[in-house]
């Protein structure tokens, strides 16, 4: 095990490019499963759960090779099984993604409950009811087993009961693979989501309505191959924002796609964090800002809420929080999606931050509060970096532990907030 001890009081300033997108390498990886032909996923970021992922892909049979740090080829033409072993499966959340795939090539998927952020209870019923939709029988035992019909699955038009990310992913993997017209409404559009669908179009899939809620996917029953590039990460370049924005750093975020940012940067805006969208894609922090949170007109407290896309990502929410305990004034952070998300705001708390839990979906947080180093534990990914966003603007040493969990999500994190001053070790826990 290890830890990160901090000291704060440094700003952060430089340069940074931001990895792939955690949560599009992650479905990209799976569309392997869908070909025999050999894919290359290029800017595939080197986090612990793409490598639990290739570990759960080769276990099935999947070819994997390590053309770089961030670059893998893979060929899926000796896959020897259609069961996920359930060790693997529960590493990780997008474990559940090899069943779209499995399903469409092979007519059959075993899925062992999936591992994942514990931030609510994370229902998977808009995957399964995809597969039911497509034609499929499901079982849920104490693993879920999807099984095509013998004359194999049936093109539909399908209405999601919400939007879910990864529900719209196994939908459109699974809908690629089938020869004819299948539409997906009420659909998710996240920038992986419409990554996931710009890929499945290099395999041989047409879809239509790519960023709406409303896709029409023309499928195959063969796609194959192609060379394929994560887009880089929205959720990353966002924690890059908010640790510039409570050090006083000035920094370039290089690469970024700017329509990936509209609800960011507009939401960090309303916490007095101002930033910049240069022509080249460089998101432009400046420096010593003084950050003072916006009221609604009327002078009313404003609010920030997550939600499906285009609203405010979810994977944000903690570190919007973070971000708020450094604004002058008061905001409520509605998190909508997940129940159990907030719960930990109590370490923050420990800091000397000022945030009152009003129900398990919303807090208040009150600013400017000078925080103070702590010994603290991460319980999630973007929790994680929540208390990295605290530890570096504290006064005094903090400890972060199950760092583990921060790995998941973050490429390489010590490593990069050092290049850009922060005063950061990863320390083995004895
Ligand atoms: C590997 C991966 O890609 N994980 C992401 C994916 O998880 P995942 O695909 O599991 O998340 P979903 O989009 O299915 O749903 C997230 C949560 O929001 C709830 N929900 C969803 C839609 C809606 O309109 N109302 C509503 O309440 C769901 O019931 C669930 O509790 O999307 C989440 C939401 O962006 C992100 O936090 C996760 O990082
Ligand atoms: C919730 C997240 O990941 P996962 O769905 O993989 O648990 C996240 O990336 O913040």
């Amino acid at each position: 095990m290890e830890k990160f001890v901090i000291e704060g009081g440094v700003p952060l300033s430089g340069t940074v490019t931001p990895a792939g997108n955690k949560n599009a390498a992650l479905p990209l990886l799976a569309c392997a499963l869908l070909t025999d032909e050999d894919v290359t996923l290029r800017n595939v970021p080197a986090i612990r759960d793409t490598e639990a992922l290739l570990e759960l892909l080769v276990d099935l049979g999947v070819t994997v090779e390590r053309i770089d740090l961030n670059t893998v080829k893979m060929n899926a033409a000796n896959v020897s099984k259609t069961h996920v072993d359930a060790d693997l499966a529960e590493r990780i959340r997008a474990s559940f993604l090899a069943a779209g795939p499995l399903l469409a090539r092979f007519g059959s998927a075993t899925m062992p409950p999936p591992g994942g952020d514990v931030i609510g209870r994370r229902r998977l019923d808009p995957h399964l009811d995809a597969f039911r939709a497509l034609g499929a029988t499901v079982e849920h035992g104490k693993d879920i087993v999807i099984t095509a019909p013998d004359s194999g699955l049936t093109p539909c038009d399908f209405f999601m009961d919400e939007p879910s990310v990864m529900g719209t992913e196994n939908a459109l993997m699974a809908a690629a693979g089938v020869a004819g017209t299948t539409i997906i409404r009420n659909a998710a559009c996240e920038p992986h989501v419409q990554d996931v669908a710009r890929m499945l179009n290099k395999m041989g899939a047409a879809i239509e309505g790519i960023g709406s809620n409303v896709m029409t996917v023309h499928g195959v029953a063969k796609l194959g191959g192609c060379d394929h590039a994560v887009s880089p990460d929205h959720i990353e370049i966002g924690s890059f924002m908010a640790l510039a924005g409570v050090t006083g750093g000035e920094l370039d975020i290089t690469g970024c796609v700017a329509d990936d940012l509209r609800m960011v940067r507009l939401a960090f805006r309303r916490l007095g964090l101002e930033s910049e969208m240069r022509e080249d894609g460089t998101c432009h922090i400046p420096g010593n800002q003084k950050l003072v949170v916006q009221r609604d007109a009327g002078n009313y407290q404003s609010k920030i809420e997550d939600g499906p896309w285009p609203a405010f990502p979810a994977d944000l929410t903690s570190i919007a929080v973070a971000l708020a305990t450094q604004a002058e004034g008061s905001v409520l952070i509605f998190e909508k999606m997940f129940e159990n998300r907030l719960f930990f705001v109590d370490k923050l708390i420990s800091m000397g931050a000022e945030i009152t839990i009003c129900d398990p979906h919303r807090a208040i947080v009150i600013g400017p509060r000078q925080l103070r180093g702590a010994r603290v534990s991460s319980p999630d990914i973007r929790a994680g970096m929540a208390m990295l966003i605290a530890a570096v603007c504290a006064q005094g040493t903090s400890e972060i532990h199950n760092v583990r969990d921060i790995d998941r999500g973050y490429e390489r994190i010590d490593e990069r907030l050092r290049a850009l001053g922060a005063n950061i070790e990863r320390v083995p826990v004895t």
